[in-house]
This record gives structure tokens, sequence and C-alpha cells, in this order.
């Protein structure tokens, strides 16, 4: 089976969260299972770099109206094809921002050239690749089905796969005809959206089956709470959605083996992460007592309940505990907590900024994570955690609600727990979570149970990867 993934970041080229992961382990997961998987991504100077002795595959002298190259590149295990596009992509900044931390204003036309491309490839661009199903995601690849229904492609079925509903690719009509699209695209069940474009809504419309991250999650986007106006256009099509939790690269993110951590350690032998607590306690400048060590990998927004943060820390450390944060986002978070951590010197430490090898130390290190989203699609932070022996305390949403299991008294008694849930989620109900946590840890014998019992739970891509696979041979099946 061949696959065609198209998608707007791939670690360990190029990522700005979860998508990137996934995107980057799903491939190597589906290959065990005999599934070859292509990676269509755009060519950003980041990407470019890593690239060794790429092979020229075509000239596209005119996507979209600019000149483009499409290189093929094997990198870390991936089959990546990359679309050399300078005009478009070989700018200072992220994928999606500049230097400034402001939107590219093409972006619109900067996805577009990405998925008009990989619905080319659909219709059989390559000689020698012809995919029996696309995967795009999120909506930076979501018009990939939507050029794939109106051209040439139409026949080969589609997967659409939504991480972050948050975003959705909404832009004005003005750029319509530069889509080169037919004048009937513009229509409810395609891309129109309220009187201007939407790429996520089109796409959503326009694939064939659409999976998104946790099958919690696939029931609350069916509600307007979670929907964000989309609610309408997923319940239409439920018969074909799908909720597929993520796993995570146990090989990257493997305590036994991590070179990012102070010492390896396993569930057999938790004694070694002193060390990586250690590490953390001089990197966060935090006291060396023995109370919890609480830690946060995010970005910094609403979305992740950042700004719950402020509101808990004085309790947080009132009640004996420390915490280390590590993340970036909103300017007005990322003072108050930098305000917050002035005020607790030694409880209280951030780091401001995106340090991949430094979230692995904090997962080694820390007692515990806050992962208090209002809403989360999967989450991998949790995973990671779990893998770590980092008890992961969640709000209890979405995949965070799938994939933790909470350390209440049944669920201990049975030997079961992994973390804790709270709900409701805000200040009041992450400061509970935060007692109860602290309770826990103060049981040295049940907090190690609840540590051991975590890193047991299957985290690994395995069972999602068997989903995705069977969920491919179906639409495959369905439309040969
Ligand atoms: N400052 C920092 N330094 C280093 N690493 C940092 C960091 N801030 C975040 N990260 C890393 O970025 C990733 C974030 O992934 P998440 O799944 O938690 O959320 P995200 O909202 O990006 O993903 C969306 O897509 C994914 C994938 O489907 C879903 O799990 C999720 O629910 C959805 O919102 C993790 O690997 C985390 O360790």
């Amino acid at each position: 089976m061949n696959i065609l993934s198209v998608t707007s970041e791939i670690y360990p080229l190029v990522k700005t969260g979860g998508l990137a992961d996934v995107a980057g382990a799903l491939p190597l997961a589906l290959k065990s299972l005999g599934i070859r998987t292509r990676t269509l991504v755009p060519g950003y100077p980041a990407v470019m770099k890593r690239l060794a002795k790429p092979v020229e595959r075509l000239h596209l002298p005119d996507v979209l109206g600019v000149g483009a190259r499409l290189l093929e590149v094997t990198c870390e295990g991936l089959e990546l094809l990359v679309l050399d596009c300078p005009a478009l992509y070989d700018r200072v900044g992220g994928p999606y921002l500049d230097a400034t931390g402001n939107d590219f204003p093409d972006n619109w036309k900067r996805f577009a050239a990405l998925s008009w491309v990989g619905a080319e490839i659909a219709g059989g661009l390559l000689d020698d690749f012809q995919p029996d199903l696309v995967h795009a995601h999120d909506w930076q690849g979501a018009l990939t089905p939507v050029y794939m229904r109106y051209g040439r492609a139409h026949a080969v079925p589609s997967v659409l796969t939504i991480h972050n509903i948050a975003f959705q690719g909404q832009f004005g009509f003005n750029i319509f005809a530069e889509l080169r699209l037919p004048p009937h695209a513009f229509a409810m069940d395609g891309i129109e959206y309220y009187g201007d474009i939407g790429y996520l809504k089109g796409g959503l419309q326009s694939a064939t089956a659409i999976t998104t991250v946790s099958p919690s999650y696939a029931g609350e986007i069916l509600q307007p709470s979670f929907g964000m106006g989309l609610e309408g256009v997923i319940a239409a099509r439920e018969n074909v959605l799908h909720g597929i939790v993520n796993g995570i690269d146990v090989e990257t993110w493997d305590p036994a083996r991590d070179p990012e951590i102070a010492a390896p350690y396993s569930a057999a032998n938790l004694k070694p992460r002193a060390a990586s607590r250690e590490a953390l306690c001089e990197h966060f400048n935090l006291d060396r007592d023995s109370g919890p060590i609480f830690s946060i990998v995010s970005r910094l927004t609403w979305q992740k309940g950042m700004d719950l943060l402020p509101e808990v820390v004085d309790d947080l450390v009132a009640h004996g505990g420390k915490l280390a944060i590590l993340g970036s986002g909103d300017a007005a978070l990322e003072g108050a907590l930098l305000n917050a951590a002035a005020r607790h010197r030694g409880r209280i430490g951030i780091t401001i900024g995106y340090n991949e090898q430094l979230s692995h130390l904090l997962q080694a290190g820390a007692d515990a994570i806050l992962v208090p989203s209002r809403f989360e699609p999967c989450g991998l932070t949790q995973l990671y955690a779990l893998r770590y022996g980092c008890i992961p305390v969640v709000a209890r949403t979405g995949g965070l609600a799938d994939t933790v299991i909470d350390a209440n008294h049944a669920a201990l008694q049975a030997k079961c727990a992994t973390g804790v849930q709270f709900s409701p989620i805000n200040a009041d109900g992450l400061r509970q979570a935060i007692h109860r946590t602290i309770r826990l840890y103060a049981d040295r014998k049940l907090w190690t149970q609840i540590q051991k019992q975590g890193m047991k739970a299957d985290v690994s891509w395995i069972r999602s990867a068997g989903r995705y696979a069977e969920l491919y041979s179906s639409l495959i099946s369905r439309t040969a």
C-alpha cells in the first residue's frame, strides 16, 4: 500500500507542535505493517539544510503561478518529497510566522501550493509512485482533498486528520480566483465558509474520511462548544468520522536510552531519576528539598489552560510544591509567569522558549506534569510523561481523558491508576488537582506504584498504526 502524506511540519526536520511528532512517527510505525508512506513537505530553510543529496524529480514551472522543484530524499528513515519553492518558503521565521511573530500574509498561497502539488501527485504526477490513498493533515494540508475532488485524482481516497480545529485556514473570497478551483467549488458543500474561503472546512467536505486524534475529541467536536463553528459540517459527515488516539515515538522517548537526560532508568529501577531531578533543579534554580516538582512543557496559550497557572502558583508553593516551566507563546502570559518566578525564587523556575532537549529532562526529572488544557484533541506531553514516570495531572477533556487513568479510589485499589484527572477546567479545579497530587506524593509507596503503572501503559504507535492501516484498507477497497 502506498500512502502520500501531506503535512506542514514533520519531526525531526521542522516542528512547532504535536502535528510534527505525529507526521514524523506514523510513517515509521506504518512501515512495520508493510505500508509505504511518502511525505510531502514544504522546503523551508530548516528542511532544505537537512537534506543530504536530494534528487530533483520534477521541475514545476507553474505551481499557482510560481516556479518550484519537487525533490526526493530519505531523511531519518522518512521518505520525503520536498516542495522546493523559494518564492513561498525561503523565509526568515518559522513555518507560519515571520521573525516578528506575525502570520506570513501569503500563508493562503503557501499551503494551497503544497496541497495543489499533493493532489497532482495523487493524480499521477510521478511515474514511479501512485498513491493508493492520500492522508492530509490540518488546514495546511486540507486543500489536498479539495483539489483531488475537483481534479483528476477524484477517484483516489483521502483522509483528513484534524489535529487542532482552532486553526482553520479562513481567508477572504478575494483569493478564490488564484486557487484555480472551478467556480462550483465555492459552495456550501465545498470551500465556501460564511462567505469566505475555509480550507479546513473544504477539506472536511471533500475528504473520503475524517479522523481526529482521540475518540473523546471525535465526540466533542460534534458539539458547538468544541467544534468552533465546524460542528455542523462534521456532524453531517459523522458516518466517516473516526477518533484514533496518537502514539509516541518510543525510540526517541525512552528513559533507558535518552541522551538528553542525566542518567538512564526504567520502571524496574527508578532511582536514577534523582540525577535528572538534580539537573532540573540546577537548570531552573529550584530548592533541593523533597517537595514535589511540577512541570509544564507547553505553548503558553489559552487552549493549554496556561492562563490558569498564575491563579494557582501561590497556592502550589504554599503547599510545598515547586514548578519548572518550559514554554513560549502569549506575551502577557509569559510576563505573568516570569513575574510568578521572580516572586517565588527557588520554588518556581521558568525558561521561555522552545527547547526539545530540555523537554526531555523535564519529563525525566519532574515528579508530575500539569496539562490543564481547555480542549485537547490528543495531547502528547502526557504520553511522554507516562513513559518517563512523571505523573500527568490533566484536565478531563479530549485525548487527555482517553489516555490517563485517574487515581480515584477504585483505580488505586485495582492498581491501574496512571495519573490525576480534573474537572471543571478552571483555576479551582486545577488547584484541587494539585492538592490531590501533593497528597498522593506524600505516600511514597503509592506514588511509585502510580509511576510504574504509567510506565507500563502502551503509548507506542503499534495499536493506533493498526487502526490507520485498517481505515486505509477499507477506504481503498471501497473505491477500488
Ligand atoms: N517550549 C517547548 N519546548 C520544547 N517542546 C515543546 C515546547 N512546547 C511544546 N513542546 C512539544 O510540542 C509538542 C506539543 O504537542 P501536543 O500534542 O501537546 O500539542 P499541540 O497543540 O502542539 O498539538 C496538536 O496536535 C497534536 C498531534 O495530533 C495533538 O496531540 C494535540 O492535542 C493538538 O493540540 C510536544 O511534543 C511537546 O513536548
